[in-house]
């Protein structure tokens, strides 16, 4: 079984280290001078530092060699992956196509599994999230993702190929709840960072991630997904390790906002587009996501975190 990972950011770097300890890997950066740096170094210095590159793992800017593989993992930023597409993927490939980033694309409001299908319809599309850090991949640290694909026999086989000694695949052909359990905990993450950056403490953070759970599955069900796999690791599995750890990008970055420091804006923070993207997408629908507008209008600049905890707070009471 060959494997290829196309996207050479930490995760990607982080899945090709796990998945070479079992096999054929090649990793795909699109940069020749970082492919070359990376094998000079042996490390990814730039997006995965301190960590050592396999030797066994076959690192390329050729794409179309790294085309030439059973399964192919895809691995860059989700605003991105459409045009990535569109510029490598050819319409009528029938590869087994991988998603490994979380969001939603904000000019179509897709997700992944649906770019993959509108890219390529005869390729078998599926998702890999859940809760874990690029990192702790890569050192090896002990990890629970879940593999969504509509196919069960294509999911089976892609369970069996992407399970590792430390990184264990749960297997759902949910695709749809997958991906919005993945894009939707890095929005309810920014709106944790922000109440602890300004200093309100960790029962707010409680509540927001309680609150933000019951969003997430709202608006799962209003959609048609299943709300078990939101309970589950790619849902509250992930939601619970990205609002909670300074690790996560999404959470530092409401750290920033709540504290009222500055932000590196190069960082890869998919909740901030996410969050537009589903404030846009629920505007018709009715569906109520008060945290994931409060989060949008932060970002924006059209609310500022007094005002914003102030609306939250003066929502109707109501049941739980
Ligand atoms: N990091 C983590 O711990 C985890 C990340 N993820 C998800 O993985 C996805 C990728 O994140 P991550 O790896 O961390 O991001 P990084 O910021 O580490 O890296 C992004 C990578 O994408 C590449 N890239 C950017 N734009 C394009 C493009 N248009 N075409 C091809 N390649 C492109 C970059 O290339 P270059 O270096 O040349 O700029 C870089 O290699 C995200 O959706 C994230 O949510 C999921 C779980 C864990
Ligand atoms: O998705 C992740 C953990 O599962 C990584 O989180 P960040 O993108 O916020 O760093």
């Amino acid at each position: 079984m060959k494997i290829s990972v196309l996207g050479a950011g930490a995760f990607g770097t982080a899945l090709a280290i796990s998945l070479a300890g079992k096999g054929a890997v090649t990793l795909w950066a699109r940069n020749p001078d970082h492919v070359a740096e990376m094998q000079a170094t042996g490390m990814n210095m730039t997006r995965l530092p301190d960590v050592q590159l396999p030797v066994n793992l076959s690192l390329t800017g050729d794409i179309a060699h790294a085309l030439v593989a059973d399964v192919v993992l895809l691995s860059v930023p989700m605003q991105h992956l459409a045009g990535f597409l569109a510029d490598h993927i050819p319409q009528g490939s029938t590869a087994n196509l991988v998603a490994c980033c979380k969001g939603f694309e904000v000019s179509t409001g897709r997700g992944p599994v649906t770019i993959i299908r509108d890219a390529a319809p005869r390729a078998t599309a599926a998702i890999l999230t859940g809760p874990s850090f690029a990192a702790d991949i890569a050192r090896g640290l002990p990890t629970a993702l879940t593999l969504a694909c509509a196919s069960d026999a294509a999911g089976q086989m892609l369970q069996q190929a992407l399970t590792t000694q430390n990184l264990r695949l749960y297997r759902t052909t949910d695709t749809q709840g997958a991906e919005l359990g993945g894009a939707l905990k890095n929005v309810v993450a920014i709106a944790c960072g922000v109440a602890i950056g300004a200093g309100l403490g960790q029962s707010a953070r409680a509540a927001l991630m309680t609150r933000g759970f019951s969003e997430m599955t709202r608006l799962a069900q209003h959609l048609g997904a299943d709300a078990n796999t939101l309970a589950g690791l790619s849902g509250f599995g992930d939601l619970v390790l990205t609002c909670t750890s300074e690790q996560s990008r999404n959470y530092r970055l409401g750290l920033s906002l709540g504290a009222g420091n500055s932000f590196d804006h190069s960082t890869t923070v998919e909740g901030a587009a996410t969050a537009r993207a589903i404030v846009q997408m629920t505007r018709a629908s009715g569906v109520d996501m008060p945290i994931t507008q409060t989060v949008a209008r932060l970002l924006d600049g059209t609310a500022d975190v007094p005002t914003s905890m102030a609306a939250l707070l003066s929502r109707p009471l109501k049941e739980e």
